[in-house]
């Protein structure tokens, strides 16, 4: 039987290359929180659209991503990233339908200097990644037919990401300082949303689980913002105004939020069940920089 696929959260940047990588794999009903059924604070009519459009696969690519903010607003992305979530995983039980959803490396505390394991103790540092541990508990404690995919540093041409913060940056300032004791792998949109539909293709009961799905290599803040400065130079270098890099620690960096040291994330268990081999993060960092700067 062909896939129905709800995807909630269309326009986000990882739902926007959703809609192009799930369109060839099933027929898809794509919503954002305008849309009749596509809010997640409006969870009656969250589940109308469940009931009427009998969905075999429900995509979540909405969340709460606002670090910083949701150290205040807590209550709104507890609801979106937690409530929200257990409820989703609800309905996908109650209507026999798999659930696929997105989670991330602020669920750990960044301790150490290795790469962490699906299976490693979670700690989060943060109000966000409190909140998006609670939405992953909830699946995997409701559901059996479930993915989820935790990812860090995501960007894309589409939606907000450090990427653009950059390139407006660089543009404005002389000076930068980064923080480079943060250690994680930058993942492109689109990578995740190619992977959703390969995983989906071979989508069977003993797949489901969490995995780690970033880029490969690592890198720090401050090593990527140079190869966004890099790049850019390659289409833009009238417009850069900026001379110096700083790198800085993150204990001379303060934000509302804390956030981890270390955010490697193994990825051997998605490599080997899914058969599929990941880029250097590089890679796709410089065709989103090259799709940003040129006509
Ligand atoms: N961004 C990152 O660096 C990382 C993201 N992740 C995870 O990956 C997934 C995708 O993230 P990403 O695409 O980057 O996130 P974005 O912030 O780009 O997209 C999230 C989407 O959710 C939508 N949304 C927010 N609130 C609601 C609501 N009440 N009802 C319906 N939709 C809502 C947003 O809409 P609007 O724009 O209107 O608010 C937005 O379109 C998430 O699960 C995230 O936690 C994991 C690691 C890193
Ligand atoms: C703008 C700026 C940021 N930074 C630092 C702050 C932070 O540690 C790092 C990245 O900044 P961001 O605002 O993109 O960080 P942040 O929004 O916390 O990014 C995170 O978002 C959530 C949704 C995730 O799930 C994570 O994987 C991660 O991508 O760069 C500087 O050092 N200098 C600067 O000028
Ligand atoms: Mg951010």
């Amino acid at each position: 039987m062909a896939n129905k696929i709800l995807l909630l959260g269309k326009n986000g940047q990882v739902g926007w290359e959703l809609q192009r990588s799930l369109a060839p794999v099933g027929q898809l009903l794509a919503l954002d929180r305008h849309d009749q059924g596509g809010d997640l604070t409006d969870l009656k009519s969250l589940q109308r659209i469940i009931v009427d459009y009998q969905p075999t696969i429900i995509v979540n690519a909405t969340a709460y991503t606002a670090v910083d903010k949701a150290e205040t607003e807590t209550e709104l992305a507890l609801q979106i990233n937690g409530k929200a979530v257990e409820f989703l995983a609800e309905q996908a039980k109650q209507y026999h339908s798999w659930l696929i959803h997105y989670s991330t490396d602020y669920v750990f505390d960044g301790s150490g200097d290795t790469a962490r394991l699906e299976t490693a103790e979670t700690n989060p540092l943060n109000i966000y990644g409190k909140t998006k541990l609670v939405g992953e508990q909830a699946i995997q404690q409701l559901l059996d037919n479930y993915l989820i995919f935790r990812t860090s540093w995501v960007y894309a041409t589409h939606g907000n990401n450090f990427i653009k913060t950059m390139l407006r940056l660089a543009k404005e300032r002389e000076e930068l300082a980064i923080i480079n004791d943060q250690i994680g792998s930058p993942t492109g949109a689109e990578l995740i949303a190619d992977i959703t539909a390969h995983a989906i293709k071979q989508l069977k009961p003993e797949l489901a689980g969490i995995y780690h799905l970033t880029a490969g290599g690592e890198t720090s803040w401050y090593d990527f913002a140079n190869v966004i400065f890099a790049e850019a130079k390659l289409y833009i270098a009238d417009q850069l105004k900026v001379k110096k890099v700083n790198a800085i620690t993150t204990d001379s960096y303060p934000t509302p939020a804390k956030r981890p040291l270390n955010s490697r994330l193994a990825t051997s268990k998605l490599i080997n069940t899914f058969d599929i081999t990941l880029p250097d993060w590089q890679l796709g960092v410089k065709r989103v920089i090259a799709e940003l700067l040129t006509e």
